[in-house]
């Protein structure tokens, strides 16, 4: 008798359920649903307009992804409820809700509807940077390198301390009627079984939290704000249960609105790029596993715990248990190729796109791979959306170098794409250095399987062969992997991620392998980029928060 488990992946703006075969891994469904509320980044719901650097979200739009998806891959499979045994959960990360102690998020709550600080702070909220300036002077004042230095020197501002801090700051009365700070994965999880658990994934890299020396002292939290100083204790306060465990079962509540069946095992909470190394077969160190969406996260795993500057952290067990893994990442991908589509593709553009019957990506893809390497005479530095590793710093901005009146839109976007890649080479040779090795790279994400011509500017910029997953839901895929092993043996999954993983987890047959012409070029072109990463990124940084601040003054006043 076959048995099945539901991986759900939650995205930046739309939540994807696959049900998934144990035995073969076959994805038999998929549903997605996109967010009503999509990312809050110019107003509430009620009009009550942001601030600039704001995304926030809606979690009544997660509940309808669990009672809109699960229904529907149930359905359009044909299977009983009673064959699927386990259900996995992954979200994007750092995206906290303030909650009351029952679970009730503050922004389901009436007085609370027009309060921006109530609703989900999404990863991508970029206000808190002055708080995450503060918080690294301040830990590094207090020689706090212990714990600063797992996190490559620096902690982030899309990272779960400064945008408390920020709540703090802006919004106290919020603060103080907030029981708990919960990440996304970890409430959903809650909504299914009933039971309040905190994943080591989320915990550990976004929350400064190790396994052996747990958080830092109050004493440094007291010294970013008297406030603060019993922040883990009042608000952060769950014991923090490792991945590939069980978080609990499909209660009553969940069983009726998604239609599984009182009892199913899920697993639980992760995060949605972490979770990926089962679905792609990754089982060890020195296999670089590249997630390329909206954003990128860059990770892989070791037997030691090295201490590598710049990167978004390296925590034990905090990808898959046994190894330490490391985490870093660029903040925006796709989201540039989201902005230069929407905003600088001329109409003419996509009338011819129309015309050939495709998308405006696949129209630009296509006249930009026409070009030869170099042949557009720019570089760009991928900073759209700020630079997440090895800079960690969301007030840089983009920058295209070369522009002349001839110019095309397939030349700039070509350029982007490149961009995107020599980011990548940056944190590839930034762990080399630092005793992390990378001997083989592995992609997956929507963009990965989207974009050929982007996989093989990444094979020519890192002179690597780049592996691809065989699924294009990579993290759903992995979160029903995660769910096989929830459900344990006993019930007809696994006990082991890894053995999940070989049985479940898939490659696609394609592999991308350097072109020796255009690696020649690209080397050429990636000391350029170096150039201007070093400039613009450490010498003359505060020129791109100086035009930050005017814009500020000039939008405020
Ligand atoms: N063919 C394409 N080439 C490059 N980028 C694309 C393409 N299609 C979509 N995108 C971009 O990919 C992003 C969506 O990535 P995806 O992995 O599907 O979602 P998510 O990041 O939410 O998990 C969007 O920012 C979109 O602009
Ligand atoms: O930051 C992380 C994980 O650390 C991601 O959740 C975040 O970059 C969002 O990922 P997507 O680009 O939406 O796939």
């Amino acid at each position: 008798m076959s048995k099945y488990t539901i991986g759900i992946d939650f995205g930046t703006l739309s939540g994807r359920a696959i049900l998934v075969d144990v035995n073969t891994g076959e994805e038999l469904a998929i549903s997605t649903l996109e967010y009503k509320h999509a990312v809050m980044d110019n107003s509430l719901p009620s009009g009550k307009k942001l601030p600039r650097d704001w995304a926030l979200q809606h979690p009544k739009d997660y509940l309808d992804v669990l009672s809109t998806t699960i229904p529907n891959v149930i359905g359009e499979a044909g299977v009983s409820p009673d064959d699927i045994i386990g259900i996995g959960i992954d979200f994007t990360a750092c995206t906290i809700i303030p909650i009351k102690s029952d679970g009730t998020p503050l922004c389901f709550l009436n007085e609370y509807k027009d309060e921006p600080h109530a609703y989900v702070k999404l990863w991508k909220h970029h206000a808190a940077q002055d708080k995450a300036d503060q918080l690294n002077e301040i830990a590094l004042k207090m020689d706090q390198q212990k714990w600063l230095d797992r996190y490559g020197g620096k902690i982030s501002s899309e990272w779960l301390f400064p945008k408390v801090w920020q709540i703090l700051d802006e919004a106290p009365h919020i603060y103080e009627e907030t029981d708990y700070f919960i990440e996304a994965a970890d409430w959903v999880v809650w909504q299914l079984t009933g039971n309040h658990t905190r994943n080591a994934c989320t915990a550990g890299y976004k929350a400064i939290w190790h396994k052996q020396d747990g958080y830092p002292d109050p004493e440094f939290f007291k010294e970013l704000d008297p406030r603060l100083e019993n922040v883990v204790e009042e608000k952060l306060n769950m014991p923090i249960t490792p991945l590939g465990e069980k978080a609990g079962e499909i209660t009553e509540r969940a069983a009726d609105m998604t239609g599984l069946t009182v009892g199913t095992a899920v697993a639980i909470g992760h995060a949605d790029a972490h979770v990926c190394f089962p679905a792609l077969k990754i089982d060890g160190p020195g296999k670089m596993l590249n997630i390329i969406g909206t954003s990128s996260c860059h990770l892989i795993l070791s037997e030691e715990e090295q201490l590598v500057p710049g990167i978004c952290g390296v925590v034990e067990d905090g990808i898959c248990p046994g190894f330490y893994g490391y985490e870093a990442g660029q903040n925006c991908v796709g989201d540039t190729f989201g902005w230069f589509v929407d905003n600088c593709v001329s109409a003419e553009y996509y009338k011819l796109a129309h015309h050939e019957e495709i998308g405006i990506y696949e129209y630009l893809t296509r006249k930009a791979q026409q070009l030869h390497a170099g042949e557009n005479g720019l570089v760009a530095l991928d900073w759209w959306n700020g630079n997440r590793s090895t800079l960690v710093d969301v007030d840089l901005t983009g920058l295209i170098v070369g522009m002349t009146l001839q110019t095309k839109p397939e030349e700039i976007y070509r350029a982007l794409l490149e961009s995107a890649a020599y980011g990548t080479r940056k944190i590839v040779e930034t762990f080399r250095d630092n005793g992390v090795p990378v001997n083989e790279f592995f992609a997956a994400g929507g963009i990965a399987r989207k974009n050929s011509l982007m996989m093989q500017i990444y094979a020519d910029v890192l002179d690597m062969p780049v592996k691809i997953g065989g699924s294009s839901q990579a993290p759903a895929l992995a979160s029903a992997i995660f769910g096989a092993v929830a459900a344990g043996s006993d019930r007809g999954g696994y006990d082991d991620v890894f053995e999940a993983g070989k049985v479940m987890g898939k490659l696609d047959d394609k592999v991308y392998y350097p072109i020796p012409e255009n690696k020649e070029i690209y080397d050429r072109l990636y000391s350029e980029y170096s150039a201007l990463y070093d400039h613009f990124g450490k010498y003359t940084r505060d020129t791109m928060k100086r035009l930050k601040t005017i814009r500020k003054e000039q939008t405020t006043s």
